[in-house]
């Protein structure tokens, strides 16, 4: 069965940073606190790069579905169809997921001589997008007034860092045409990684979820790159920074493209909350784990299931401290 939907009221005041106007350090960080997400407008990514891009996945896309599995069926990288991970997921939507490094890609589909331009087009996009990652996340540590600018930067900034490229189409859904309505092309989730950078043509579908649980949309901005917080970086920042939950309709009659860079930290990177963010006596909230160990646990999960709950610290844990608190009281009282 379908479930056809209507899409939420759009949001016209998403919070718009133009990174080279002094003072955006304070408003990136003030998006990243209320919502978990901002788009940047002025950013130096030649519209030519990001056009060039498009345009080959629209060409990837347009292939028979053999030749599209050439790419390998997504495992979690490769070729997908309406299928999202392995747990039965699925939306109105194809895709292209590839691991960014520091070398060029090497996917074996991209080797061959044809997918040369498609190749060019994504060392290019992904080196130029991974830069703009990197220069926000220096302007967040800069706006919560670390110490340390590059804190957040230096993880992806990494060679080692784990990073992934998705490219998602989502054509039009024919039978919505009569019905007027729209159906889940991405359903909800937060992402796992630090930062994501979307950028999408100009059909609308984006909804993101507000703190009091509301969805609004998205106004689609094919000129500039919207950004998410992932989970990592509310773990980094103690729950300071939000993890976006978003999620994509698609609709009967335009095809909307989207590309997403992911940018995660090295797999052997430890990560908990840094000090340096946490207020005098302020408790971490979440305790350290290998980026490794929450990347296996999240793909092991549903697409909607809330991730970091497992990272938690315990309310075993939690249960723990309070009762060595009242241990600790009740001394008192015995030594008066
Ligand atoms: C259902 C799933 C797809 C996903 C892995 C997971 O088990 C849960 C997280 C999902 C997600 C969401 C953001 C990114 O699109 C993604 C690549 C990621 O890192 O986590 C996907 C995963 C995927 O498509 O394999
Ligand atoms: O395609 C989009 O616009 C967003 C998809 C998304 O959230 C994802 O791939 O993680
Ligand atoms: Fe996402």
């Amino acid at each position: 069965a379908m479930v056809v939907l209507t899409p939420s009221p759009a949001m016209k005041q998403i919070p718009a940073i133009n990174l080279s106007e002094p003072g955006s350090e304070a408003l990136l960080v003030r998006a990243c606190e209320d919502l978990g997400f901002f788009k940047v407008t002025e950013h130096d990514i030649p519209m030519e790069l990001i056009a060039k891009l498009e345009e080959e996945a629209l060409k990837f896309f347009a292939l028979s579905p053999a030749e599209k599995e050439l790419a390998g069926r997504a495992n979690p990288f490769g070729y997908g169809s309406k299928n999202i991970g392995g747990h039965g997921d699925v939306g109105w939507v194809e895709y292209l997921l590839m691991p960014i490094t520091s070398e060029p890609l090497s996917m074996a589909f991209l080797m061959h001589p044809s997918a040369s331009s498609f190749r060019s087009a994504l060392d290019e996009y992904a080196l130029a997008v991974r830069k703009l990652a990197c220069r926000v996340l220096e302007l967040m540590a800069q706006g919560l007034g670390m110490e340390q600018r590059d804190a957040f930067r230096k993880l992806v900034a990494d060679e080692e860092s784990d990073s992934m490229l998705r490219l998602n189409h989502y054509p039009p859904c024919p039978m919505l045409r009569e019905l007027n309505g729209f159906v889940t092309g991405f359903g909800e989730h937060t992402d796992p990684q630090i930062i994501s950078v979307l950028r999408s043509n100009d059909t609308a579908g984006l909804e993101i979820s507000l703190r009091d649980g509301s969805w609004v949309s998205v106004l689609p901005d094919r000129e500039s790159f919207f950004i998410n917080v992932g989970d990592s970086l509310q773990v980094l920042t103690n729950g300071r920074f939000r993890s976006l939950r978003h999620r994509v309709l698609a609709n009967g009659w335009k095809s909307r493209v989207s590309m997403i860079y992911f940018g995660g930290p090295p797999l052997g990177e430890r990560l908990a909350p840094l000090p340096e963010v946490m207020a005098e006596g302020e408790q971490s909230k979440y305790r350290e784990f290998m980026w490794c160990d929450y990347k296996s646990c999240a793909f092991k999960t549903l697409l909607g299931d809330n991730r970091l709950d497992l990272f938690h610290q315990t309310s075993e844990a939690s249960e723990k401290m309070k009762k060595d608190d009242e241990v600790a009281v009740n001394e008192q009282i015995v030594e008066m």
